[in-house]
Formats: structure tokens, C-alpha cells, sequence
């Protein structure tokens, strides 16, 4: 095992990202629920931390933002039971998974994978690691928020997954080993929207005990 669960950014070999897991963002968009957890990836150079901006590709103009919970696995796992789930959960993050809507659209239209619309350099912007002292969204709610200049547009509440976090490590691990630093991105709920260059999002982290997190990026 090399490196700790504080700098699982540059251990991280795999962002396995979870889509369609909140039934408000699923209807926002028209779509249909998924009857298994819908997984995709990113590839860690879609990382990006603050003070750096989210670059937006030169010949693209629809880029959304997907304010989501990350989780952090801190062993080498397969087959994990959901008694088990929790063991292998290091601590969490705040994550974004920006989306270009429209690729992705055509790309769902022609039967293409989502890669290049979800995992671009910057696609990751991501705050530090919460440790499991600090938050519990196994046992209580967490509040994800996400404004664009100063307007709210993401205020979503964990509770309201469709899967459940164990219910996830459980259906990923059964086909992708799970890793030491490797980040699972919960979904997105309700409020996804477009950003621009110029534009500056907060986003950030409520839970018990007046835990709070926050982080800011510039968009160009
Ligand atoms: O792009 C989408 O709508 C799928 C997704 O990542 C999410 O629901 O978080
Ligand atoms: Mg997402």
C-alpha cells in the first residue's frame, strides 16, 4: 500500500462514477431509472483542485455541473458483502462531475460511451479528504449544494439516493476490484446547469454537528 487516504488524489487509479442515482436529476432530465446502478469512469487526469480552474475544450459550449459525494476506498476489495461495506469506506470527498450535455446526448443517441463528455482534464474538480469521524452518510444525511455566481442550483440531501452507498460498493466490487485511494462519485441530485467561461462555482458540504466544507473554482 503506498501513499495515505489524505492524498487520494495521487494514489487514486480509478474515479468510478455513479449516474442516475437521484430520482429528482433522472426526471430533470427526462430520463428513465435504472433498474442496477448505472457506472461509468473518468480517468484521474480529469482531477483538478483548487486554485486551478475547470478548462472548458475550446470547441465546446455546453458544460453542466453534477455537484456529487465521493467516497473513498481504502483497501483492495472484491466481492464485498454489504455487512462488509463500510470496512472498506476511508473517509469522503466533494466532487464535481462536469458533463458537456450535449455530446453526451449524442453520444447516448448513436450508443457511444460517455468518456470524452464526462472525462476530460478538469471533468474531476475535487475538494480534500473528509475523514469518517467528520461525516457518516451511512447513518445520517449530508447536505450537497452547488451555486454558479452566487445562485443556488444544486441543494440535494444524500437520503435520497436511489442506491445506497453499501448497496454501490456491493454491486461494483462483484465485477471491478476496488483499490486503496480509488473514488466512487455518488450521482448527482437535482439542479444540473450550464456554466460558462467567467463563471465561478462554490460548492460544498453540510452534515451533524455542523460539519461544513466548501471549495471554489474559476471556470475558463
Ligand atoms: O450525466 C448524468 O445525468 C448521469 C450522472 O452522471 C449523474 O446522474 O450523476
Ligand atoms: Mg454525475
Amino acid at each position: 500500500m503506498t501513499g495515505t487516504l489524505e492524498n487520494f488524489r495521487s494514489i487514486c487509479t480509478k474515479i468510478i462514477c455513479v449516474g442516475r442515482n437521484y430520482s429528482e436529476h433522472i426526471n430533470e432530465l427526462g430520463d428513465v431509472a435504472p433498474t442496477t446502478p448505472l457506472i461509468f469512469m473518468k480517468p484521474p487526469s480529469a482531477f483538478v483542485i483548487e486554485p486551478n480552474d475547470i478548462k472548458i475544450p475550446s470547441d465546446w459550449d455546453e458544460l453542466h455541473h453534477e455537484v456529487e459525494l465521493g467516497v473513498i476506498i481504502n483497501k483492495k476489495c472484491q466481492n464485498v458483502s454489504k455487512e462488509q461495506a463500510e470496512e472498506n469506506i476511508g473517509g469522503y470527498c466533494l466532487a464535481l462531475d462536469m458533463t458537456e450535455r450535449k455530446i453526451q446526448y449524442d453520444f447516448i443517441k448513436q450508443g457511444y460511451p460517455w468518456l470524452l463528455c464526462k472525462g476530460f482534464d478538469t471533468s474531476c474538480p475535487c475538494g480534500n479528504f473528509i475523514d469518517k469521524n467528520q461525516i457518516n452518510p451511512l447513518s445520517s444525511s449530508v447536505n450537497l449544494w452547488l451555486r454558479v455566481n452566487g445562485q443556488m442550483r444544486h441543494d440535494g440531501h444524500t437520503r435520497d439516493m436511489i442506491f445506497a452507498i453499501p448497496d454501490l460498493i456491493v454491486y461494483i466490487s462483484k465485477y471491478i476490484t476496488l483499490e486503496h485511494g480509488d473514488l466512487i462519485l455518488t450521482g448527482t441530485p437535482a439542479g444540473v446547469g450550464p456554466v460558462k467561461r467567467g463563471d465561478q462555482i462554490e460548492a460544498g458540504i453540510n452534515g451533524e454537528n455542523n460539519f461544513k466544507y466548501a471549495m471554489k473554482f474559476n471556470v475558463s
